[in-house]
């Protein structure tokens, strides 16, 4: 009887405790919730209805109507918050508050829903990875970039960009067509070869279906990130999409991995020891790709080559294509500024004018450099930043950013502060000249991002940006077309990259059929 009492009475504290616990735990989130709340809703932002908060104000699908919202929502302050259902995002446009959030240690982290919503494509690659692996990838990955080993790979901008001004011949006719297919295609002819010395020949029509699926990747990706609903796993299951996502990743992992076996064999018979990017002229004479310095590093797994390599494809294709159309689009409205790059261009090939560019011109492009800049500025390629905080963050208004939040920083909002940018809409090259560069913010222009996850292929893109766009100035004429710039601002996307879906529009006429 006794024995039955205690096993009884164990029964019954057993069931308290779990009990307890239970409720403890439930009062622990309760009142994180709470606090987070509390914190969230001093922040100002637009009105919302009751639980659902401001999703209603988002259309699914429409990333350009997203857009459109997430700007109005710019004129309640310069942090905003806005909810979805119980979940806050925070849209942060101060440039002291961003110093505060990503030019700090503890903002490495794109927090666990970015890094999980990328990891099956990039894998440990530096989008994806967090703490110490990202830390070890980061110093490796880095290096590969350095300019001794940069300025070789403009011979292949070069050679790239010839094919896509042959190929514009038969659009060249005055008459208004979508440039990003053109210059799309020439960018992963760029980096197929640079990243694993692979000729793809996309722009001669071969592997067409290879540069589709990683677009198409790209869109899946960001419809993701845009659309609550799919951010959820098994909501995302449940759509056609997923079956379609998987077949093209795996695609594109086979690949990609198969790529780096030949490389690896080949490099490894070839008995080459390391190669140091530090010693200029050993990379003058060996030319390595960037799987080579991969693979002759020896510290990254084939894995983890292969999520790097994944990640430059998705990073620095789509991105650096953007910029160009841009660039022609804001020239197309800005005559008087592509007049001035052509005498650029005239001064650095002066007789030879429509000679190859090599590595050395690319530095003399100083004005090129600023219009792109300009360009970015008003119509970046990527508008956000993602970052999740470790600790709480005091605000320039005194309003606390809690730890965990899902925190944005709106690049397109942060370039249009007029106390950076006096009249912030406004296309002028000249504020990026020296002496207006001089003093300002480093926070308050951020195309490539900052801090310690600042775009490490940001030269890359600048100097492959700069060859490309070289090449086309040179033998093409933009022709004007009134309000360009504001026709395609109006239709940026709401996504990871903004160029239009529609594509973006602009006439060219070869320039010696001009009188
Ligand atoms: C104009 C073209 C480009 C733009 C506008 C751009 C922009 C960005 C931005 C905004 C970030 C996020 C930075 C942050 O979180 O602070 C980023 C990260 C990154 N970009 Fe780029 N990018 C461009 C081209 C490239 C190219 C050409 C490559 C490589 C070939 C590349 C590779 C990467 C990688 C690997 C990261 C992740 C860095 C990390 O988390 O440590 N990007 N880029």
């Amino acid at each position: 009887m006794d024995n039955l009492i205690t096993i009884e009475n164990m029964k019954v504290f057993l069931v308290l405790t779990i009990c307890g616990s239970a409720i403890l735990l439930l009062l622990a989130k309760i009142w994180k919730f709470f606090r987070m709340w509390q914190s969230v809703s001093k922040i100002p932002g637009p009105p919302g209805v009751p639980i659902l908060g401001n999703i209603l104000e988002f259309v699914p699908g429409d990333l350009a109507q997203n857009f459109r919202v997430v700007k109005k929502f710019m004129k309640c302050g310069r942090n905003v918050k806005a909810w979805f259902g119980p979940f806050p995002i925070i849209l942060i446009y101060d440039k002291d508050d961003i110093q505060k959030i990503i030019g700090t240690k503890q903002a490495e982290s794109r927090g666990p829903l970015a890094t999980k919503l990328l990891k099956e494509v990039c894998l440990n690659g530096l989008f994806s990875s967090e703490g110490n692996v990202w830390k070890r990838h980061r110093k490796i990955v880095q290096s590969t970039f350095h300019n001794n080993v940069l300025k070789n790979f403009v011979d292949n901008f070069s050679k790239n960009s010839l094919i896509l001004t042959e190929r514009l011949k038969t659009v060249a006719d005055g008459e208004s067509f979508d440039i990003f297919r053109y210059i799309g295609d020439c960018t992963f002819d760029v980096l197929f070869e640079t990243a694993f010395a692979y000729n793809m020949d996309i722009q001669k029509g071969c592997n067409v279906s290879l540069a589709k699926n990683i677009l198409r990747i790209n869109d899946i990706l960001t419809q993701r990130c845009t659309n609550p609903w799919l951010l959820n796993d098994t909501m995302f299951r449940l759509t056609k999409m997923s079956k379609e996502f998987a077949q093209l990743n795996s695609i594109m992992h086979g690949t990609v991995a198969k790529l780096i076996e030949e490389r690896c064999n080949s490099f490894r018979e070839s008995a080459k020891g390391k190669l140091d990017v530090d010693d200029a002229d050993n990379m003058t004479k060996s030319k390595p790709v960037l799987l080579d310095i991969l693979i002759s590093d020896g510290q990254l797994s084939d894995y983890d080559i292969r999520g790097e390599l994944l990640t430059a494809l998705l990073a620095g294709t789509e991105t650096t294509a953007t910029t160009c159309c841009y660039v022609l689009c804001a020239l197309s409205e800005h005559q008087q500024v592509q007049e001035k790059v052509l005498e650029e261009q005239r001064r650095i090939f002066c007789k030879d004018f429509l000679r190859p560019v090599a590595a050395e011109d690319v530095s003399r492009m100083v004005y090129l450099e600023q219009v792109i800049k300009e360009t970015i500025r008003i119509l970046p390629p990527v508008i956000f930043v993602h970052r999740q905080m470790d600790e709480d963050t005091l605000l320039h208004d005194g309003c606390v950013l809690p730890a965990g939040v899902f925190t944005l920083i709106f690049t397109y909002g942060v370039h249009r502060d007029p106390e950076a940018f006096p009249d912030p809409d406004r296309f002028d090259p000249e504020r990026f000249s020296p002496e207006n560069t001089l003093g300002r913010h480093p926070y308050s222009y951020i195309p490539f991002g900052a801090g310690r996850r600042i775009c490490v292929g940001y030269k890359y893109a600048l100097s492959e940006a700069k060859t490309i766009l070289s090449s086309i100035l040179r033998r093409y004429r933009v022709l004007e077309t009134k309000g360009a710039v504001s026709a395609v601002e109006d239709k940026l996307q709401l996504g990871i990259i903004t160029v239009p879906k529609e594509g973006v529009y602009i006439k060219l006429l070869p320039r010696e059929t001009e009188i």
